[in-house]
């Protein structure tokens, strides 16, 4: 279990987590949901032990991950980070094996061999194995940096995954690809954490939704409890509707309205009020049958 217990972190004297405390079960996954600049990647990076907190415990299986030696977190804990650059020719095959680096002499170089090719194979990479990760696409590298960390636990299901915007640069195939493995995971056991944009990609593989506003946790619980057009206007603003899609039970946001700045766009347009961009309501029997989704 991961046990967040009342954190805070201040850089510069600006307070960008307040008071945050939540748990993870295993075979849980949560999404991380928040505004641009509402602090889900300094949240894990302070999860990823990047960074320290200014006062709260993280704690791991029932200890501070403060006192864990590095060599068996990494066994643990794996942190698919935001930006990924690569700026030397590795090939796809040498950046996945990297994830077994952290704990080499925990390992035998089978149970390597074995992580390396069946999470390239589920990261869809088996063909791209030999090429330079220069050569590849921004989408396909990020496949490569997801089967990475995927190596890293892939023997070891009591741990947990955190996942910075996992499907960055994906198209529609490989996000949905992402977050199926990433839920496929969790089945077996595994606590990941992801954070996401795409609230209807967290509503369809999300277990439990955590909303961050400003710093602090706002909502936590299941995606119907969660994403309600009240919660979507509080934390991004934006007036939407909340179905449910009546073959998944799953929540589906369709944004109403968005708000444009007149002025700054075209000054034809002669209106003192805020122009607004009505978007096609979308009936639920329109809705795509979220189940037939597979990995
Ligand atoms: N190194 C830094 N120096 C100054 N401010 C920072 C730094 N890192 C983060 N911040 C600020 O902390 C706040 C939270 O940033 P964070 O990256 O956690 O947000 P986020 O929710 O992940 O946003 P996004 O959805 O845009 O990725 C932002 O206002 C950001 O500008």
């Amino acid at each position: 279990m991961l046990r967040v217990e009342s954190i805070s972190y201040k850089l510069n004297n600006r307070p960008l987590l307040k008071d945050i405390s939540f748990c993870i079960r295993p075979g849980e996954m949560v999404a991380l949901l928040g505004a641009n600049g509402a602090g889900k990647s300094t949240l894990m990076r302070l999860l990823s032990g990047e960074r320290k907190p200014d006062s709260g415990r993280i704690m791991l299986y029932g200890a501070d991950i403060k006192g864990y030696n590095r060599k068996v977190l990494a066994t643990k804990r794996a942190y698919l980070q935001q930006y990924n650059p690569i700026t030397m020719a590795f090939s796809v095959k040498e950046i996945v094996m990297m994830g077994r680096y952290g704990f080499k002499s925990l390992s035998s170089a089978k149970n390597d061999q074995l992580a390396l090719t069946e999470t390239m194979e589920i990261c869809g990479l088996t063909d791209l194995a030999d090429r330079s990760m220069l050569s590849l696409s921004g989408g396909e590298q990020q496949r490569v940096h997801l089967a990475r960390i995927l190596a890293q636990l892939w023997d070891n299901k009591d741990s947990v995954l955190l996942l910075d915007e996992p499907t960055n640069n994906m198209d529609i195939q490989f996000q949905h690809q992402t977050l199926a493995i990433a839920a496929a995971m969790a089945k077996k056991g595994y606590m990941i954490i992801v954070v996401l944009h795409e609230v209807n990609l967290a509503a369809q593989y999300a277990s439990r939704i955590i909303i961050l506003k400003d710093g602090r946790k706002w909502w936590d619980g299941t995606p119907v409890q969660v994403l309600t057009p009240q919660h979507m206007y509080t934390a991004f603003g934006i007036h939407a509707q909340a179905y449910t899609d009546q073959s998944s039970l799953k929540t589906i946001i369709v944004p109403k309205e968005i708000k444009l700045d007149a002025g700054k766009f075209n000054t034809n347009l002669k209106t003192t009020q805020q122009p607004v961009y009505k978007l096609k309501t979308i009936e639920t029997d329109e809705l795509i049958n979220l189940q037939s989704v597979k990995i």
